[in-house]
């Protein structure tokens, strides 16, 4: 048998991808910064389904399977509750239909937190259920120790600093973060001990430009901005929000599309036509042989 190939572990061995190709690597997304500058930027958006990975993944550097599907997906009122499960299922998903982007994972809150081994437990369940490639958690300086742990053992790490949601308890909400130098100054520190411990990016949400742009400056890593700066390294936003899918959104979101509206307006087309009895029409109906 031939070597050559790339097995996907979804399918069976004997059953080697048809046109041979690889997917976009975390080395590969961390060597779009060289020398502290990132020629081409990179892009990365939610996914959470198979079909949705389908059609973001040619125009993604990477699809992030966010803890946000709590909220997105689930109707929860925060990402506290989300489960390693959920998050486990949801990646399989989206690593099923993408080929060419590089899935990364949320771990969910009180997944990993406790210690380094609980972290990598989790972690590798991730993985292996999935077939993702990375790991993003949320935290800084806190973190250090456990993303340290993970990278020297195989897993690849996105950090979280800025607005980190799964901390909503302790933050408040969902303000925008560093407008007091000490909060600016933490979330630099957070974002030098990530970049020092491994992480490969470092995700940079809710801050105000001058301190998004200060984290993009200082470490040397991909830094990816979500309600930051267009001078990141990168972006993401939630898929969803993006296209419209939702009446509130942060206002770091632009709306691309007006998904809710097209939704609507054809389910109240086929409602009509079901209340007319007008569909299904001869075309969908099946008739018998004659
Ligand atoms: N759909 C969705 N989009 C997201 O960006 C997102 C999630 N869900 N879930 C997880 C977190 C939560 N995030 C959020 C949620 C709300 C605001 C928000 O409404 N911010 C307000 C200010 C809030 C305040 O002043 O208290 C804003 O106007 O931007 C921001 C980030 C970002 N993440
Ligand atoms: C918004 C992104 C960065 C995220 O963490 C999520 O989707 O959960």
């Amino acid at each position: 048998m031939s070597t050559t190939f790339q097995l996907d572990s979804a399918t069976s061995r004997a059953n080697p991808t048809p046109a041979p190709m690889r997917r976009l690597t975390v080395p590969a997304i961390r060597d779009r910064k060289q020398d502290g500058k990132t020629e081409e930027p990179v892009v990365m958006l939610t996914a959470y389904t198979a079909r949705q990975a389908q059609l973001l993944d040619p125009h993604c550097d990477v699809l992030l399977v966010g803890d946000s599907l709590g909220q997105v997906i689930y109707g929860l009122p925060s990402t506290i509750p989300v489960t390693l499960e959920m998050m486990a299922n949801h990646a399989a998903a989206v690593v099923r239909g993408s080929y060419h982007s590089v899935v990364v994972v949320d771990m969910p809150f009180g997944s990993y937190e406790q210690s380094p081994e609980q972290a990598f437990d989790s972690a590798a369940r991730l993985l292996k259920e999935s077939g993702a490639a990375a790991v993003k958690l949320e935290g800084g300086e806190a973190m250090a120790e456990t993303v340290s742990f993970l990278v020297n053992r195989g897993i690849p790490v996105m950090g979280h600093v800025g607005l980190t949601p799964q901390a909503v308890n302790v933050l408040g909400g969902y303000r925008a973060r560093g407008r007091s130098d000490a909060e600016a100054e933490k979330i630099v520190a957070d974002a030098v001990a990530l970049e020092q411990a491994g992480a490969f990016v470092v995700v940079v949400e809710g801050v105000v430009e001058p301190i998004a742009i200060e984290v993009t400056e200082t470490v040397s890593c991909v830094v990816i901005g979500i309600g930051a700066s267009a001078k990141c390294d990168g972006q993401v936003l939630v898929t969803d929000d993006m296209l419209g899918m939702f009446e509130r959104v942060p206002r770091f979101v632009k709306r691309y599309a007006d998904m809710a509206e097209l939704v609507s307006d054809t389910a109240a087309k086929y409602a009509e036509e079901v209340r007319a009895r007008t569909f299904p029409g001869p075309e969908q109906t099946y008739q018998p042989k004659r």
